[in-house]
């Protein structure tokens, strides 16, 4: 694995319990964060987004697990380690922002002990000053005050300042924040991207930062990997996917944001239905609702290409010419 891939998921499969057997859920995904490098993933609810990415550090719930493949960090494969292990990764080289981040703290303990507890666990110890200046730093007003109430004593917001201060305490290299923006409102959104934006550029801390929000992709990320049906169906950087979509997935999802952005009054929308995870066969999973599809993409799931420019999308239509 080459120095500037700081993580690297190869051909990862997950499967859940489904009646008396298994169902992959997670088909193959391969995506890659850089040192430094803000990556979005984006793509309809069920698209395999959010197990994927807990795959990372073992944090799935339920009876999911990995059938195969590798998710390398550094140079290790995180998937051969033991669970003593991981947890010296866990929050201290890697940190994850859950979806609720509410639910993500303990009730029963006040939020400047949480916050100083991770550093222990790691043996770093950090003073209460440190503390405060973490949470002033992140923008949590009040921080002496803060320091000593209880989770329900505090708004959704400044629970989600919280949870990214527990993340950035111990200057992890890498954060998966799991649709960090999607529980507050569009005042605090643009805040709380800034502020991941802030901690990227001071500490080049590399996000993972999983959505569904295209402008949060246009704002935030350098890469964006788009998913669909347990499959990366297409990546490249923002710009260029944004402005040049390739795979027809994307350019449906793109014709969605600009009709919202323009104030279509008949919003464009993407016809059918996500896929059934249970019930994907083999073949493209897009087919049903793809306007390009042709035979070809019926008779098995269509290879991954290689384009131009560090890009690359799932669809027999994708040729390097193209771009
Ligand atoms: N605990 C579970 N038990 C059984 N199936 C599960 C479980 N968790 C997830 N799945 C299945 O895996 C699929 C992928 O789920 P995942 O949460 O990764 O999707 P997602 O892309 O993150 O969606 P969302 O945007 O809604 O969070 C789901 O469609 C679901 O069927």
């Amino acid at each position: 694995m080459s120095n500037s891939k700081l993580l690297q998921i190869k051909d990862l499969k997950i499967s859940f319990p489904y009646g008396k057997g298994r169902v992959q859920v997670v088909r193959d995904i391969n995506l890659e964060v850089e040192a430094g490098e803000i990556v979005g993933i984006l793509g309809e609810s069920g698209s395999g987004k959010t197990v994927s990415s807990t795959a990372v550090l073992r944090l799935s719930d339920g009876d999911g697990s990995v059938d195969d493949g590798e998710i390398w960090f550094c140079d290790m494969n995180l998937l051969n380690l033991s669970e003593h292990e991981l947890e010296k990764i866990r929050g201290k080289e890697i940190a994850y922002i859950f979806q609720d981040t509410v639910a993500a703290l303990n009730p029963y303990r006040k939020v400047g002990k949480q916050i100083q507890e991770i550093t222990k666990v790691h043996g770093l110890d950090v003073e209460k000053e440190e503390i405060l200046r973490v949470m002033k730093e992140i923008g949590l007003d009040n921080a002496d005050l803060i320091y000593n109430m209880y989770p329900f004593q505090l708004s959704g917001g400044q629970c989600q300042r919280v949870n990214i201060a527990m993340a950035v305490v111990c200057r992890p290299k890498l954060i998966i924040a799991d649709e960090p923006t999607s529980a507050i409102d569009a005042s605090l959104r643009r805040k709380v991207l800034h502020l991941f934006k802030d901690i990227n550029e001071k500490y080049g801390t590399a996000i993972m930062i999983i959505t569904h929000d295209f402008d949060v992709a246009k704002f935030l990320c350098h890469r964006v990997v788009i998913m669909y049906g347990g499959l990366v169906m297409e990546e490249g950087r923002v710009q260029e996917v944004l402005e040049n979509p390739i795979h027809p997935y994307t350019i449906e999802l793109l014709k969605c944001v600009a009709s919202l952005n323009e104030g279509e009054e008949s919003l464009y929308s993407l016809e059918g239905m996500p896929p059934n995870p249970y019930q994907l066969g083999n073949q493209c999973p897009f087919y049903e609702r793809c306007n390009d599809r042709i035979d070809l993409c019926r008779e098995s799931i269509p290879p991954m290409v290689d384009l131009q420019g560090n890009r690359r999308a799932r669809c027999v239509h994708a040729k390097s010419d193209r771009v």
